[in-house]
């Protein structure tokens, strides 16, 4: 699905907060709403320096108090800190423009936006993320991901990782945007032999019904101009690209864990099933022939 060049959809932060995690490094969780649907999409942030510049635009009236509690502040919160935009233990002052109150870039403070960053755009799946599901292998993506911003090189796969910096978009487009109830439905189907593409033909969706705009929107916000995008699928290059003003400078593979290791990842039938379809009917940049490109019975 190709979107329409023209019309970005409009991205506001709302939020965002630290968030301490269990695998390591502090994650900045991002909370938008957007005018194009009324669902609530997510930045995770890796590296505090990457700011959301709708939400540390100044709003007429505010307190530096209500910048602290919407996120809108440099360095790290302690108990007593008062000022938004300065941490005095950092040393970290930001600046805005008088007359419109937005977020001036200076690169002692903010992320660069030339830098080639390492970001994700990754659409919700809840079986796959919360139910455990051995049928499609969304959760080890997006653990993946989350590793290898973190990470200098992945060790696997010698791929140069973000080393603390990057972004995964978290989009809520459950079941390629057709919602999880017909997700249910389209397993069903594959469970009486079809294969993921034809079971959403058969419940009347189209095969892939997702706009990666609100995407785009977030990545621009977060003042992004050159991505390492993590994907195997041509259409998020192609719609993340449509303009000029996001580049993807290099595809990052997303590799199954179980093709560089034989003793981890997800290893069922129905993930084969699901892997191939994606690459010999979805295009996916992903080549495991002697495994994949075999007939099911
Ligand atoms: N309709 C349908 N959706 C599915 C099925 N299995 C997984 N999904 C959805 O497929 C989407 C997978 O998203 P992503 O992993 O971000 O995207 P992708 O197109 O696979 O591309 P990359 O992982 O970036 O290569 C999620 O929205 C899942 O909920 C299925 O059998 N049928
Ligand atoms: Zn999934």
């Amino acid at each position: 699905m190709t979107a329409n060049n023209t019309d970005l959809p409009i991205v506001q932060c709302i939020a965002r907060a630290r968030i301490p995690t269990t695998q390591g490094p502090d994650i900045f969780l991002h909370l938008y709403a957007n005018n194009r649907d009324n669902k609530e999409h997510l930045a995770i942030v890796f590296g505090e320096d990457i700011r959301s510049r709708s939400l540390f635009k100044r709003r007429p009236g505010e307190t530096q108090n209500d910048r602290m509690i919407r996120g809108a502040y440099v360095g790290k919160l302690h108990p007593g800190r008062t000022i938004a935009d300065t941490d005095g233990k950092l040393g970290l002052t930001l600046h805005f423009d008088d007359k419109t109150g937005e977020l001036l870039y200076e690169s002692k403070t903010t992320w660069d936006p030339e830098n080639a960053t390492l970001v994700r755009i990754h659409s919700e799946c809840y079986t796959g993320e919360n139910a455990w599901s051995a049928r499609c292998d969304c959760g080890e993506q997006f653990d993946r991901a989350g590793k290898l911003i973190a990470c200098e090189h992945e060790k696997e796969t010698g791929i140069k990782g973000g080393n603390g910096h990057g972004v995964i978009v978290y989009l809520r487009q459950e079941g390629r945007g057709i919602g999880l109830g017909e997700k249910l439905k389209a397993y069903n189907l594959q469970d009486l032999g079809a294969d993921t593409v034809q079971a959403n033909v058969m419940l009347n969706h189209p095969v892939d019904a997702r706009d990666f705009s609100i995407g785009k929107a977030i990545i621009m916000d977060l003042g992004i101009s050159n991505v390492r995008l993590l994907t195997n699928n041509p259409d998020k290059i192609a719609q993340v690209e449509y303009e000029p003003r996001i580049r993807c400078v290099e595809r990052v593979p997303m590799v199954p864990i179980h093709w560089t290791n034989e003793n981890e990842g997800i290893k069922s039938k129905e993930i084969e099933g699901y892997l191939r379809t994606k690459i010999e009917r979805m295009g996916h940049l992903l080549q495991e022939p002697i495994k994949l490109h075999t007939t099911t019975e």
